[in-house]
């Protein structure tokens, strides 16, 4: 947490900064560019159930908005996984290691009821673009790529190679996708300084007793468990009913699970330092979505039973998604969840699960926190505190840990409760002015990439 510059600025650039000004003519194409993107209903259902017409159509897009991307000699474009692709942005300075930036191009599915304009419309309302996809990921996406081509037609150079990593199923897992491509790099013998993925946002009304808006960038991430529990019983007519069901005993336990929270980790993984500061405890676990920042969470996802109306079922299961703070393992919430739910007629069984993600450094020393640092200070001016936090959902990022120890995730978007609410759900919208900033963040970004890895010592304060 702090205001004062901690990485070398430009005296260690060897080319003369670009500044990040646009023309009117450019930014009436940026916008309209994103407007384009949105309108391609790229939806991920199921692992399986892929819009791969979509999908398709959406790598033709890039090529076309993206021309001087695709034509320029120092850039390999490689398409992954079918869908997903990568870009290699050869540097001048090969000794300096080379980073990677993430998104995603599958969105979650969005039905029009309740939308004040259909979701795949990208439509303009009141300076808004409204559409799935502007927060939750192709607004970071387009961003990455039209602020390349706008340094590109203005003759940049990059000195640090870079990464584009566009996956095309993080909404499905990310294995056809950021998975595949992580093994490509982890096969040429890539390593990386950092990676910056989706995952955080400059927040704005979250804390009840902040006033001001601050930049979280998480520096983990949240562990997983689906847990599917079932109980088996002997079948039998509905008309002389046994005193007990699997459905009324697989009902309770998981109602025990609902009702009891887990233990509040206050104080305990990387958001300790800035929240003992920043937040009230008891004010964060009121709150539903500051809740799941202070304890791993149990959401029940999933519920069947039953065969016949005048059928006593035999089987009853729910599958219950946890979110594991990073200061427990799965382990331990397995422990807990058996400890609640505390009958032996309910077997437990872990369709998949994986710990919280390791913490990356935030230290004057760690140049991915640092640049976002450095770059979240000269764009947001009005934004004094940056702070490291816990991304609540998971990302594509967590597939690139074989390729480097600095993963971060922020959003340079200011996100309100109101918005958070429209990611996944309905109306989600970035305004034009927020989506020009996105790319005027990143255009100045990869220049800050450029610096030498020179931390200099600042203060801690808040
Ligand atoms: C200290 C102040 C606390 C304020 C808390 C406010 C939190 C607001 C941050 C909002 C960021 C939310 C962004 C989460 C990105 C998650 C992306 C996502 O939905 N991922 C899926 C991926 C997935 C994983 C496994 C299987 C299928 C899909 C997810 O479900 O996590
Ligand atoms: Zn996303
Ligand atoms: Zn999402």
């Amino acid at each position: 947490v702090s205001r004062s510059k901690g990485l070398r600025g430009t005296e260690s650039q060897r080319e003369p900064r670009i500044p990040s000004q646009f023309s009117q003519e450019q930014r009436i194409a940026m916008k309209e560019a994103l407007k384009g993107a949105i309108q391609i209903p790229t939806v991920s259902f199921s692992p399986k159930e892929l819009n791969t017409t979509a999908l398709a159509e959406f790598g033709e897009y890039i090529r076309k908005v993206f021309p001087t991307v695709f034509h320029t000699s120092f850039i390999q474009h490689e398409v992954v996984g079918n869908y997903s692709h990568l870009f290699t942005i050869k540097g001048s300075d090969l000794s300096m290691q080379p980073y990677m930036l993430l998104a995603h191009i599958d969105v979650v599915p969005a039905p029009d009821k309740g939308w004040d304009v259909p979701p795949f419309s990208g439509l303009e309302r009141d300076g808004f673009i409204y559409g799935r996809g502007t927060l939750d990921n192709k607004n970071s996406l387009m961003a990455i790529l039209q602020a390349l081509e706008l340094l590109l037609i203005r003759n940049y150079i990059p000195r640090r190679s870079f990464f584009i990593a566009l996956g095309h199923d993080e909404e499905v897992s990310g294995i056809n996708g950021a998975q595949k491509i992580s093994a490509l790099l982890q096969a040429r013998g890539v390593q990386l300084a950092f990676v910056v993925d989706e995952g955080s946002f400059i927040l704005d009304g979250f804390l009840p007793n902040l006033k001001k808006p601050f930049a979280m960038v998480s520096v983990s991430e949240k562990g997983a468990i689906n847990l599917m529990l079932q109980v088996n019983m002997t079948p039998g007519h509905s008309s002389a009913p046994p005193k007990e069901t699997s459905i009324g005993i697989l009902a309770a336990a998981v109602s025990r699970l609902e009702q009891t929270p887990m233990p509040n980790m206050f104080g305990s993984g990387p958001l300790r330092m800035a929240l003992e500061q920043l937040a009230n405890e008891v004010l964060m676990e009121r709150n539903y979505v500051t809740n799941p920042m202070v304890r791993t969470t149990a959401a029940l996802t999933m519920f069947n039973a039953g065969i016949k109306e005048n059928v006593i079922p035999p089987v009853a299961e729910a599958i219950i998604n946890f979110r594991i703070h990073p200061a427990q393992t799965v382990q331990e919430v397995l422990k807990l969840a058996k400890d609640i739910v505390a009958d032996d007629r309910v077997q437990f069984h872990v369709l998949d699960a994986f710990d919280p993600l390791p913490i990356s450094p935030s230290d004057d020393q760690a140049l991915g926190y640092q640049l976002l640092r450095q770059t979240i200070q000269s764009v947001f001016p009005e934004v004094n505190i940056v702070a490291p936090g816990t991304c609540i959902g998971n990302t594509d990022s967590r597939h690139y840990l074989n390729l480097t120890t600095g993963i971060y995730r922020f959003n340079p978007v200011y996100l309100q409760p109101q918005s958070f609410s429209s990611i996944h759900g309905i109306n989600e919208k970035i305004s034009v002015e927020a989506y020009e900033t996105q790319v005027k963040f990143i255009f100045e970004f990869i220049q800050n990439g450029d610096t030498d890895v020179e931390p200099v010592p600042h203060l801690h304060e808040l």
